[in-house]
């Protein structure tokens, strides 16, 4: 049996680094002055064919409902609309979510429970151009069958995974698909499986890091999955650097290396997400 030498309880797993044991002890010993922000798809929810089909994992409202009323804030942070991920989620009307905050569009867009709305950036005209032109583009370079495009109103996004050969069509269309973005002044980002044509600008580090300044938070979780997530990671990374202790948690510890070795925890996707928001719940009650 393993010795606990600092007093992180062991209802809880234990982060691998000093950095994020330090910021776990940070965020028990003064929960009311911390940030958990989360990440959506791979994260709070299992990973599916048809985004539209992709639902928090059971447990996980439930889990974020207890913590959240014990801690500074929880906020999402995704790549989707903020309305899509209040409507996935299951996030609006749930008691202990009052003030829960989603930062959708990778922080383009910010959804309040307390008011219920959404406030955006102004569109990108760039947007409308890449996908009026994106159906004709995907026919000219020979993109591979079930190659398909996501409307996703500030952004559009070109999935792979159901192609013959998901991986073969996601390197396929890299290169092109960031050149047809920087010519209309986006920027490509590279996902799960996804290829996502979207205003640059902001990123979930610049939404991270402005989230954690506006709340005050004296130490900070970001738990993600994705390359989106990295961003969010080298703020987490800033944050420590500039006195915020912080922990990095991966869901999900072999989909996307580069966010499992910057980590501090790795979980088994949403199920050991929601296992470990639960234990946190507890163990800050
Ligand atoms: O920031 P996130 O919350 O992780 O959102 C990033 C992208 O997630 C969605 O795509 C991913 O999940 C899908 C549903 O499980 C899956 O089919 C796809 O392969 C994944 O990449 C979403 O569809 C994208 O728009 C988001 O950018």
């Amino acid at each position: 049996m393993g010795t606990q030498p600092d007093s992180l309880p062991p209802s809880l797993p234990r982060p691998t680094t000093p950095a994020g044991r330090d910021g776990l002890a940070a965020l028990l010993a003064r929960p009311g002055k911390a940030v958990v922000a989360l990440d959506f798809d791979g994260t709070l929810a299992d990973i599916v064919d048809d985004p539209e089909q992709a639902r928090a994992h059971p447990g996980a409202v439930e889990a974020i409902a207890a913590l959240a009323p014990r801690v500074a804030s929880v906020a999402v942070i995704t790549g989707r609309p903020a309305g899509v991920a209040v409507r996935n989620g299951g996030f609006a009307g749930v008691p202990g979510l009052e003030r829960l905050v989603i930062l959708g569009h990778y922080g383009a867009e910010r959804w309040d429970a307390l008011t219920g709305t959404v406030q955006a950036a102004p569109a990108h005209p760039g947007v409308a151009a890449v996908r009026a032109e994106l159906p004709g583009f995907l026919d000219r370079v020979g993109a591979w069958r079930g190659t398909w495009i996501e409307e996703k109103g500030r952004a559009v996004a070109v999935h792979t995974r159901r192609a013959e050969d998901p991986q073969a069509a996601f390197e396929a269309l890299r290169d092109p698909l960031a050149g047809l973005a920087a010519r209309h002044g986006l920027v490509l980002e590279p996902g799960r499986l996804v290829l996502e044509l979207r205003p640059p600008g902001v990123d979930k580090g610049v939404a991270l890091t402005e989230y954690v300044h506006e709340t005050g938070a004296e130490s900070v979780l970001y738990a993600g999955d994705d390359l989106g997530d990295l961003p969010a990671f080298a703020a987490v990374e800033k944050l420590r650097s500039d006195g915020v202790p912080g922990v990095l948690v991966c869901s999900g510890s072999t989909e996307v290396r580069e966010v499992a070795t910057r980590a501090d925890l790795l979980l088994p996707g949403p199920p050991g997400v929601v296992a470990f928001l639960t234990a946190l719940a507890g163990a800050v009650a």
